[in-house]
């Protein structure tokens, strides 16, 4: 397969363009993140301001070691020392910076000091570990500004947000959090804003957006540094209101402490992340923390799942959504068709919107439900919002269709939980006659207990599983596929392979299911959506499953 790679810079126009990659050789390429986007005008800051607000100050401890630690109400105020902006990243420094050397799950970031110094820093945030390690290190030059928090990572949102202005204040900030459905639904809000005269950002998974500037996304959510920097760069170019997705990683990790929402939606909650969460109880906490009062100033909480009612239960003043009900926003009415839905929303005081949903499913109805509630109870005309949310043109590796004139159907899709298979499989089941063909993987170094989960929602809802790689990163590729087909009903795997096969080559196993497929049948490749590469053994190897789908189905209509 011939490499895909189209750029590298932080702005791209494409909003499928590959993300987080150099080349190394022509097909071999790692994985780097992109420059977080800076303001143009920053406004300095003083030392002393930041040292205010510090929420967990530690000790002084880096006292007498020839740097100057600034610990609670201690050390020098350094009046000279102004800071420009921030970055967790030594990579990242440039000059006027502050350097927040984090305690790692690898490596402390204090290892990192003399480099970010080089590059510029002029202070360091660090916790007392950090400190020390800096005061220890022999090629590390004296007299610079430590500033000591017992949390360094969760400090780091206040500081960030004290350089940058606290950017979220000035804007209308909408949050999307929930297992499925966050990338959708940021997509969905963005629609209905632009329509409803609003100039947005967009920040989540497969893209960032400032008014109409694309750029690569490194994470869903991005550190808080960088969060910080790209609301103030999105201030800067005249955006008024932005969506972004918040995961739960970053929720756990305080990077979205410090911004303020005007509103927040829970999508729904089911299993994922339980490599990083040690609960399905600590997952739901995460999510759960982005809608207290002092976040969030409304909630529009999905009450489909036990989940999102006991969050609800939380917070009496939310407002639910349910496409069946009971909720505060409902849909009656429903046209389903093979690409999209008619309905009626009905909202909270009588309140009725005919909405027109551009993405099949009835999990979208549910994503452009909670949309269409979130942008009403903020305040945006239900009838623009519900204009844009019609107009979306799709969401790239969502339901995303590839046709080079087949006959059947063939669809890349982003599902990579059990739930999400599930869905999409019951979702694809009334839109074929014949029968579904499904290419399906799980990543390396994620929640393990997905993988039976995954494989056997592939085999008992398709008709075809081929079983394949899908970012198997430091992990044995062989170790997953065999978990993802221990969840495989027996009965499934004794069918030899009229029902589950065994591809480990990504390509190989699209390039069968579309030699499988015939008439009325439908291919769909899942948990890779828009991805743009494979990863294994740090190495990124381009891959985009659309591109892929479509060769294999070029190549079987050329033979
Ligand atoms: C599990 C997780 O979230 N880990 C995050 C964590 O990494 P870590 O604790 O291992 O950091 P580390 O590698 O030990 O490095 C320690 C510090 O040294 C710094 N460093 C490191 C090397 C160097 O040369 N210079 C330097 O300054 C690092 O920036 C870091 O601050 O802190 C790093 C930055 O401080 C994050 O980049 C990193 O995200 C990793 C890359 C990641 O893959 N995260 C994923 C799981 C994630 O966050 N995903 C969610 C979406 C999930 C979903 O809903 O699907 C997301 O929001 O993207
Ligand atoms: N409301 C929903 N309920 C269940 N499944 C959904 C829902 N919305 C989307 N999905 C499924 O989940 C997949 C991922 O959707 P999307 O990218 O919108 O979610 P996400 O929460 O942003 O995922 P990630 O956390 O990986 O970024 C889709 O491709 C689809 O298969
Ligand atoms: N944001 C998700 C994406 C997973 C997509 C799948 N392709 C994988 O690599 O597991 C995660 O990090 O869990
Ligand atoms: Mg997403």
């Amino acid at each position: 397969m011939g490499a895909t790679l189209r750029h590298l810079g932080t702005d791209h126009p494409d909003a499928r363009a590959p993300v987080r990659m150099a080349v190394l050789a022509p097909t071999k390429v790692v994985s780097v993140t992109p420059p977080a986007p800076r303001p143009a005008a920053p406004r300095p800051c003083g030392l002393a301001d930041l040292r205010a607000v510090l929420t967990a100050p530690a000790p002084q401890a880096a006292a007498g070691t020839g740097y100057g630690g600034l610990g609670p109400g201690g050390g020098e105020d350094w009046p000279g020392v102004l800071v420009r902006g921030v970055t967790h990243d030594s990579r990242q420094v440039v000059p006027g910076d502050l350097y927040a050397a984090l305690p790692g799950a690898h490596v402390h970031g204090a290892r990192f000091t003399a480099a970010a110094l080089a590059a510029g820093a002029v202070a360091v945030l660090t916790d007392a570990d950090g400190a020390g390690r800096i005061a220890a290190a022999t090629d590390a030059r004296p007299g610079v500004p430590v500033l000591v928090s017992a949390d360094p990572r969760r400090d780091l949102a206040p500081v960030a947000a004290r350089i940058h202005g606290d950017p979220s204040a000035r804007l209308r900030l909408l949050g999307v959090t929930g297992t499925n459905g966050k990338t959708t639904t940021a997509f969905l809000l963005d629609a209905g804003l632009r329509a409803a005269g609003h100039t947005t950002g967009l920040i989540g998974t497969v893209e960032t957006r400032i008014g109409p500037r694309r750029l690569a996304s490194a994470h869903t959510t991005p550190e808080a540094s960088d969060l910080q920097a790209l609301l103030a760069v999105m201030l800067e170019e005249g955006v008024d209101a932005a969506a972004m997705e918040v995961s739960s990683h970053a929720l756990a990790q305080h990077r979205a402490d410090a911004l303020h929402f005007a509103g927040a939606l829970f999508t729904n909650l089911s299993q994922d992340h339980l490599d990083f969460h040690p609960t399905m109880d600590d997952y739901f906490e995460a999510k759960a923390s982005l809608f207290t009062p002092d976040r969030s100033q409304a909630a529009v909480i999905g009450v489909a799942d036990a989940w999102g009612r006991r969050l609800a239960a939380r917070r009496p003043d939310a407002i639910t959504f349910a496409v069946e009900g009971p909720a505060d926003w409902t849909a009656r009415d429903i046209t389903a068709g093979p690409t999209g839905s008619e309905l009626l929303a009905r909202g909270p005081g009588g309140l009725r919107v005919a909405l027109s949903v551009p993405l099949p499913g009835m999990f979208n109805i549910a994503n452009a439900l909670g949309a269409l509630a979130l942008l009403a109870t903020v305040g945006v005309d239900p009838a623009a919002a519900a204009a844009g949310i019609g107009a979306l043109p799709g969401v790239p590796g969502r339901m995303e269709r590839v046709d080079a004139g087949q006959p059947f159907l063939a669809l890349v899709d982003f599902a990579h939980t059990p739930d999400a298979v599930t869905t999409l499989l019951e979702t694809v089941r009334p839109l074929v006659k014949g029968r579904i063909i499904i290419v399906l993987g799980c990543g390396g170094d994620r929640d393990r207990g997905k993988r039976p989960l995954m494989g056997a929602a592939a085999a008992t809802l398709a008709d075809l599983a081929i079983l394949t790689n899908d970012n198997p990163r430091s992990e044995d590729p062989d170790e997953i596929l065999a978990a993802m087909l221990a969840g495989v009903p027996a009965q499934l795997r004794g069918a030899g392979d009229d029902r589950v096969r065994v591809e480990p080559d990504r390509a190989a196993a699209i390039a069968a299911a579309v030699a499988e497929a015939g008439p009325q049948d439908a291919v769909v490749v899942a948990g890779k959506g828009h991805e743009s590469g494979q990863e294994q053994d740090g190495v990124v190897t381009p891959f985009d499953d659309r591109l892929v789908l479509r060769a294999a189905l070029d190549a079987a209509a050329g033979g």
